[in-house]
């Protein structure tokens, strides 16, 4: 099978030709080989680097594309930063200046124990709110770019609504943070991994919809179990300002990121089909190949984004396993994919992105209203304040 066709449309990307519109996806925060994967896909949501150390790029002054270069198609795209020094957050701030990213985001939610043991890093910040208001303020006071914080609703037994105002209200009026994307459950430092860190403490919505209702001058973006483009619907309909998605849109790129543009933003569908995507996106794979060094990004670091792309679809274990057996030999994401994609049926690759999202998740956040916390009084003392 070839992944040639003879009907592939010219890359373009609509958003070079007019603004970015500010309107409300975010995605998984992820490496640029996924974010060019997403971007053929949906033109419209806002991509999200993966969490980058501040460290890191004060310390790699002369290798700074590696970690922070994307293509322009990537746009609206937002930098993620970590770290909780604050004048290694502003020099952060200061050098991915260049680069053009369209915001900067403050990492408080990241609950993994190889940062957030070390020190105020990731989820533990949200225990230092004063810290917090400090680094949002050097990093603004080094971008032009709106700047903005991802946190979770709680940590351990610090867990009351009142604690998670605490927190909004101190960082934004310590700072110019306007935007908190909210992972509406909270962290445990305890020894679980990051991955029981997003399946066992329980998502409360009704946390992240009181601080809509609370501080009504903000604006917040719900994540956390948002499986579906129904459901980022149904956050939207109850009055959720923005939505991110996470796990939805890596393990199942193709139905989830398809619909965005049309279910989500309302803008006729692109009608691309898998196997144009794939032709687009072996383009840049193999142009990218070995310009690290050291033989990275290799044709396995380029074709994992891919791998859910078939998710339930006819041939996807058997095209896994191909590209599996294949990672060895092929020296080229396209002498790859030639390999193992005589495993998906023609009718697979040629189908376009399907315009309308499965109905079932209309009403899942419907109840929530009646279930918010009391509301918050802003100005009392600042409990979570370590
Ligand atoms: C593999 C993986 C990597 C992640 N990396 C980051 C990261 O770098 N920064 C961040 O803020 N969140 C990160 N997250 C968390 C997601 O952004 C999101 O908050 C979490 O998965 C809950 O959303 P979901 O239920 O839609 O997946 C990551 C999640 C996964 C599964």
């Amino acid at each position: 099978m070839s992944l040639r066709c003879s009907s592939s449309p010219q890359c373009s990307n609509p958003l070079l030709d007019s603004p970015p519109l500010r309107l409300p996806i975010f995605l998984l925060p992820s490496d640029n080989h996924y974010r060019t994967l997403a971007r053929l896909i949906t033109k419209h949501a806002w991509l999200y680097t993966e969490m980058i150390a501040a460290e890191t790029l004060v310390h790699q002054q002369t290798n700074l594309d590696r970690f922070l270069a994307f293509s322009p198609q990537q746009h609206p795209i937002v930098l993620q930063l970590g770290g909780s020094n604050v004048e290694n957050l502003a020099k952060a701030a200061k050098l991915s200046d260049a680069y053009g990213y369209d915001e900067i985001n403050l990492n408080c939610g990241c609950p993994s124990p190889k940062v957030a043991g070390h020190g105020c890093f990731g989820v533990s910040l949200m225990l230092k709110p004063k810290l917090v208001g400090e680094a949002m303020s050097a990093i603004a006071a080094n971008t032009n770019v709106p700047v903005t914080v991802k946190c979770r609703i709680g940590v351990d037994n610090h867990d009351s609504y009142d604690e998670l105002c605490d927190f909004i209200y101190k960082v934004s009026t310590l700072s110019p943070t306007r935007h908190f994307i909210v992972h509406s459950r909270k962290a445990l430092l305890g020894g679980i991994s990051p991955a029981d860190n997003r399946r066992i403490p329980p998502l409360k919505y009704e946390y992240y919809y009181a601080l809509v209702r609370d501080f009504p001058d903000l604006r917040f973006t719900i994540n956390g179990g948002i499986t579906s483009v129904s459901k980022v619907n149904a956050a939207l309909k109850e009055g959720a300002h923005g939505v991110m998605v996470g796990r939805a849109a890596y393990n199942n790129p193709w139905q989830t990121l398809g619909q965005v543009d049309t279910a989500v933003y309302g803008v006729p569908s692109s009608g691309l089909t898998r196997r144009q995507v794939l032709e687009q996106y072996q383009v840049y794979g193999d142009s990218v190949l070995g310009t690290h060094g050291n033989g990275r990004p290799n044709v396995r670091d380029l074709v994992k984004p891919l791998l859910n792309l078939f998710h339930s679809e006819n041939g996807n274990s058997l095209w896994k396993r191909r590209a599996d057996a294949a990672f060895k030999e092929c020296r080229s994401v396209g002498s790859l994919l030639e390999e193992s994609l005589r495993a998906i049926p023609d009718c697979v690759l040629d189908s376009p992105i399907s315009g309308s999202p499965e109905s079932g998740d209309e009403d899942v956040f419907a109840d929530v209203h009646n279930v918010l916390p009391p509301p918050y009084e802003a100005g009392e003392e600042i409990i979570l304040c370590a």
